[in-house]
């Protein structure tokens, strides 16, 4: 059994771990989609889609969980909704469930018949992109304890945390 996890990790958060942690109990392999990967250096989407990569293989890495058991892969968007999830099934390996509580992602794979599953919220408050970009963009380094330690190497790597700064102005 495949499983298929979207999302736009900006950046990849201890919640994203949670929920890929929850789905390799449910099935043998996941689909990490990268959606958004055309974007990068704005607001709500500052890093590539190759940096969010660098991001989520190096935790997955750090978390022990074997390399066989999940692909990542980066799609860019396209313009009509009701054709995405027959875009990303002809992208990417074939899966049987869709996990994720996105309620766009979630009706557009249902209304193309694919079963879905909600994982619970794990600390939502706190494990949120957008507050942990707030934080970076404050200079406030309490976004530090809310990204596992591979994502702050990245970050820090390719100096994300001024790029985002920079960004907002
Ligand atoms: N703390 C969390 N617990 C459970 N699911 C989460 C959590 N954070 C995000 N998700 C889910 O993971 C998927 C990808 O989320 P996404 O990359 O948009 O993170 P986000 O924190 O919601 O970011 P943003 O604030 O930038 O939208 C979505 O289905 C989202 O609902
Ligand atoms: N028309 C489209 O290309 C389309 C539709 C629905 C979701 N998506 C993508 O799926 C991802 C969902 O992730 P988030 O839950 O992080 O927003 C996003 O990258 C979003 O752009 C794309």
């Amino acid at each position: 059994m495949r499983g298929l996890y979207p999302g736009r990790f900006q950046p990849f958060h201890y919640g994203h771990l949670s929920v890929v942690k929850w789905a390799l109990e449910k099935v043998d392999e996941l689909i990490i989609l990268i959606g958004s990967a055309q974007e990068s250096h704005t607001l709500t989407n500052p890093f590539t889609a190759g940096e969010r990569i660098e991001m989520i293989k190096n935790t997955l890495s750090e978390y022990d969980i074997p390399s066989n058991r999940f692909y990542i892969i980066p799609l860019p968007d396209i313009s009509m909704n009701s054709i995405w999830a027959y875009h990303v099934k002809s992208y990417v390996p074939r899966f049987h469930k869709v996990i994720g509580r996105n309620p766009l992602v979630i009706r557009l794979f249902k209304e193309a018949g694919v079963e879905t599953e909600n994982p619970p919220e794990f600390d939502r408050i706190n494990y949120n992109s957008t507050y942990i970009r707030k934080l970076i963009i404050e200079n406030d380094s309490r976004w530090k304890k809310l990204v596992p330690k591979s994502v702050i190497e990245v970050i820090e790597e390719i100096k994300g945390d001024k790029r985002l700064r920079e960004i907002v102005g």
